[in-house]
């Protein structure tokens, strides 16, 4: 197998800089430079997607398919797999370069036309392409499959994925879309729906998980041959490292991986078990698929050290080398696997350890996984599209792809998702239908069904009365859980809406109104038509979602107080800002306020994650304010985390049985609720759902001390190296060595065998011997059965021969004689014959000859098939 290394291939954003913004990256033939405040890092490359112009302008989408897909589709036609790994910071291009949008398809849409349809390439001409299509996504160390047909709230096993030391890394309990040229488009629609409706926390940063695209192609030529390959697309989690948000942790432990792999560390098992992410790259950082590693670079010199840490990781990847071979065929595999359970049963005879069967149960569902797609594919493709149209229904969503249905339906209102990530701005739609009443919440009788924080089961209700009128109610009790234009309702009538006003629903979604009609004339179709990536993107700064604050003037306590009206956490504060207000000077009063706001805001949503996550415990937050109010305002906020005994919603102000658990500063509650975010999401998903309670690095709501952390550490330490050592015990099997040591335990096995039979043998030859001693003895008078056995087992090894024929000549050293005296005991009168085997004649006789004690009283000849040589007598001692 020959080895061949990572390709690495940069785009490059357009640079379009503002003119006091210098470049941070240039280029020059296949050579990157970035320049830091580090110093400028050099990196030679493969493939650079930069137009070679002054303007340094973008390379079009089309560009990126001719330079990373056609060589691509080329090798997955002949049965290479490969994986596609798009590394970059955050907005630097990595989802616009796989996906892109409607108007310019990225590379995955692009890909798996010319899979379909490969007739532009010349060399290949296949008779029959046959495609799937699967998408994953992996949060926090757990996998969703982005296909699934299921309802949201419907918890599932998440799909799971199994090494094969030959086969690779599968999935298993993932749904694989067979997949028409116009199919593609359509899955992705769905697989970014399923995204933003999977987020429960409004603020959580969708950049924090990665998604793998998965296209897997069989392919028959003219002359009837056959091969499959998969193509996976890796979007990998943005590299974030800023004050309150540390970098994804499967990312953190990819690079890790990375990194042991080029310095060359073996215990390849345990590298890969350290996340799903690593998992899922395992084929392409360490396998028999092609790789390539597409870094995204943003030019201007604010993303410089970003960009730096991006190109460092592209020169680790580098580093790695890979050994591409062609996949074996769909019924291959399934052969292979059978062959592998039949072997794994025999080992199993001699007991089923843990290990063994964990690989059995491994194998045995892959064969059901792999065997699950011998259904007809147009069948297959059919069903599962009616069950995502279902499932779109279920939550309000209408089916098939929004943008033609957009353009038809003009004039009818409706409700667009806002997000931070522009691939998922705007792609939930819900139409509001004349003349009727569209409930929302999490009642699965709702019309629109959300999950989420904060999302109660009926929040509001919203009814378009003729297009051009639409108005919202709310229940007193969802008081707190619906802003309109981020303030409160007042009221639970009726409230009109506007053109573009937003609706916030809980903490987990804001959506954006549009009434065609109201909007000016002319607008609409523009609206409609235009990319509503940025008219759907989620405010970044946190006052944005709040009620101005406005302290021109006087600076009254009402005043005040109406900007913390929706705050649950202002009751705590309320003494605070009556005592502050005279004191502080007007100019910092707006600072102090707007921050205590934002503070009071966040808290809110800790607390209601602590009661959705935990309730059992009891805890609560709460804003303290330390008095050295000249200070930054952020550091004059405490947060503090309570605990208020049973039986309390929240506790009391100053109640008696409050415990303190812990002080911490605003920024460090920042790091903490980010933590509780990604918990939350991990609560809502899954099965397991979020398992790290109690562990210091891993529960949030814990402040571990610097021993407890030292201890933790130890205990993980020794026990990765455990599993480490077990890793590399377990790593042999597959090598040349324990098929020999596989063989010589055979051998041995059969010798057992072997012994198990002669010594069967032997014990018959010691009962037809009994038998026949029990015939002797009377003729030599009276000697106990069990005696006689004895005095065989028991017999030395016979020293010189004593026949009587042969007592004044030594037997040569071809003769072997055996002789057994037999003597007559004083009391018993037993007498002690002698039984001699004559190897050259083969006979056996009892001589009858006379002793010191007494005389024998008979002789017996006895034949030669009823005595056996004395080795054997030696091997039964044994
Ligand atoms: N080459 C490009 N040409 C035009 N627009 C681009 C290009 N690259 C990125 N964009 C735009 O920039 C925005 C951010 O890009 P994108 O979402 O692809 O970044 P990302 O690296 O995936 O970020 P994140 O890690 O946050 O998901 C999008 O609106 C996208 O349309």
């Amino acid at each position: 197998m020959d080895e061949e290394s990572i390709q690495i291939a940069v785009r490059i954003r357009p640079v379009n800089l503002p003119s006091q913004q210098a470049t941070a990256v240039s280029f020059v033939g296949s050579t990157v430079a970035v320049t830091s405040d580090l110093g400028t890092e050099q990196t030679d490359v493969d493939c650079i997607l930069v137009e070679a112009s002054d303007k340094a302008e973008e390379a079009s989408q089309e560009r990126v398919f001719q330079a990373l897909g056609k060589p691509i589709v080329q090798g997955a036609l002949q049965g290479i797999s490969q994986g596609v790994v798009f590394y970059g910071a955050a907005g630097s291009g990595k989802t616009f370069t796989l996906l892109g949008t409607r108007e310019e398809p990225g590379l995955l849409v692009r890909l798996g036309q010319a899979l379909l349809q490969p007739d532009g390439l010349p060399d290949l001409q296949p008779v029959e392409t046959r495609v799937w299509f699967s998408s994953l996504e992996i949060f926090s160390d757990q996998v969703q499959d982005l296909l699934a047909s299921q309802s949201l709230s419907e918890r599932r096993d998440a799909p799971a994925f199994i090494h094969h030391p030959i086969l690779g890394t599968q999935v298993v309990g993932a749904t694989e879309v067979p997949v028409e040229s116009s199919d593609l488009e359509e899955l992705i629609e769905f697989a970014l729906k399923r995204r933003a409706l999977g987020g429960t926390c409004l603020h959580a940063s969708s950049n924090r998980s990665s998604q793998a695209y998965c296209l897997r192609v069989e392919t028959r030529g003219a002359s009837g041959q056959e091969s499959t390959a998969k193509v996976c697309l890796f979007d990998l989690a943005a590299p974030t490292l800023t004050s309150h948000r540390e970098s994804c942790p499967s990312l953190a432990a990819l690079k890790t991986t990375v990194q042991e792999l080029q310095q060359g560390i073996r215990h390849r098992h345990f590298l890969f078990d350290a996340s799903q992410l690593t998992l899922a790259l395992r084929d392409s950082l360490d396998g028999r698929w092609r790789t390539t590693l597409v870094a995204t670079l943003l030019a201007g010199s604010k993303h410089a050290l970003e960009s730096t840490g991006t190109m460092q990781f592209a020169r680790m990847m580098q580093q790695l080398r890979t050994r591409p071979v062609a996949s074996k065929m769909l019924s291959d595999q399934v052969q292979l696997l059978k062959d592998e359970v039949m072997e794994l049963r025999k080992e199993a005879e001699f007991g089923l350890g843990a290990q063994l069967k964990a690989v059995l149960d491994d194998r045995t569902s892959l064969i059901a996984e792999l065997m699950k797609h011998s259904a007809s594919q147009s069948e297959e493709r059919r069903k599962l599209a009616r069950q995502r149209a279902k499932a779109l229904e279920w939550c309000g969503l209408l089916p098939g792809s929004s943008e033609p249905l957009r353009r038809k339906d003009k004039t009818t209102p409706h409700l667009l998702n806002m997000s931070d990530d522009p691939s998922l701005a705007g792609c939930l739609l819900y139409f509001l239908p004349r003349g009727e009443r569209t409930s929302v919440g999490s009642d699965l009788d709702s019309t629109i069904v959300f999950d989420g924080l904060g999302i109660l089961p009926n929040l509001c209700s919203i009814t378009n009365k003729d297009d051009m009128h639409v108005s919202m109610t709310r229940p007193d009790f969802a008081r707190r859980h619906v802003l309109h234009n981020c303030k409160m309702l007042n009221t639970s009538e009726s409230t009109m809406l506007s053109h573009n006003d937003t609706i916030c629903l809980g903490r987990a979604q804001l959506l954006l109104l549009k009434i065609p009609l109201q909007s000016r004339e002319g607008e609409e179709d523009q609206s409609i038509l235009r990319p509503l990536q940025e008219e759907c993107k989620l405010p970044e700064e946190l006052s944005q979602f709040l009620p101005t604050l406005q302290l021109q003037g006087d600076i009254t306590f009402d005043k005040v107080l109406s900007a913390f009206e929706h705050s649950d956490s202002l009751k705590y504060v309320q003494c605070y800002v009556k005592d502050l207000l005279p004191k502080l000077a007007p100019s910092n009063a707006l600072a102090c306020f707007t921050t205590l706001r934002e503070a009071c805001y966040l808290l809110d949503e800790a607390n209601l994650i602590t009661r959705e996550v935990r309730p059992q415990d009891h805890m609560h937050f709460q804003v303290e304010l330390i008095w050295d109010i000249e200070r930054h305002p952020e550091e004059v906020l405490l947060i503090g985390l309570l605990n208020y005994g049973n039986g309390t919603d929240a506790p009391a102000k100053g109640a008696a049985d409050c415990q303190v658990l812990h002080y911490w500063s605003y920024g460090r509650f920042l790091e903490k609720l980010d933590h509780m975010r990604d918990v939350h999401r991990m609560h809502c998903q899954g099965l397991q759902g979020w398992t790290g309670r109690g562990d210091p690095l891993q529960d949030p709501w814990l402040e571990p001390s610097t021993a407890v952390l030292r201890q933790h550490l130890l205990t993980k330490s020794w026990s990765c190296k455990q599993e480490q050592r077990h890793e590399v015990r377990k790593a042999v099997p597959e090598t040349e060595e324990l098929k020999v040591l596989k063989s010589r335990i055979a051998e041995l096995v059969q010798e057992v065998e072997d012994k198990n039979a002669e010594l069967e043998e032997k014990t018959q030859i010691v009962g037809q011997l009994k038998e026949q001693m029990a015939q002797i003895i009377p003729l030599v008078g009276g000697f106990a059965p069990e005696a006689a056995e004895r005095l065989i087992l028991e017999q030395p090894e016979p020293e010189a021969p004593c026949s009587k024929e042969k007592h004044d000549s030594q037997p040569s050293d071809t003769e072997h004689s055996c002789t057994m005296t037999v003597s007559a005991s004083s009391e018993g009168g037993a007498g002690l014959g002698d039984v001699r085997d004559s190897e050259r004649s083969r006979g056996f006789r009892v001589d009858n000859f006379g002793t010191s004690k007494g005389t024998t009283s008979g002789a017996a000849m006895l034949s030669q098939s009823s005595l056996t040589p004395p080795h054997y007598y030696r091997d039964l001692r044994r």
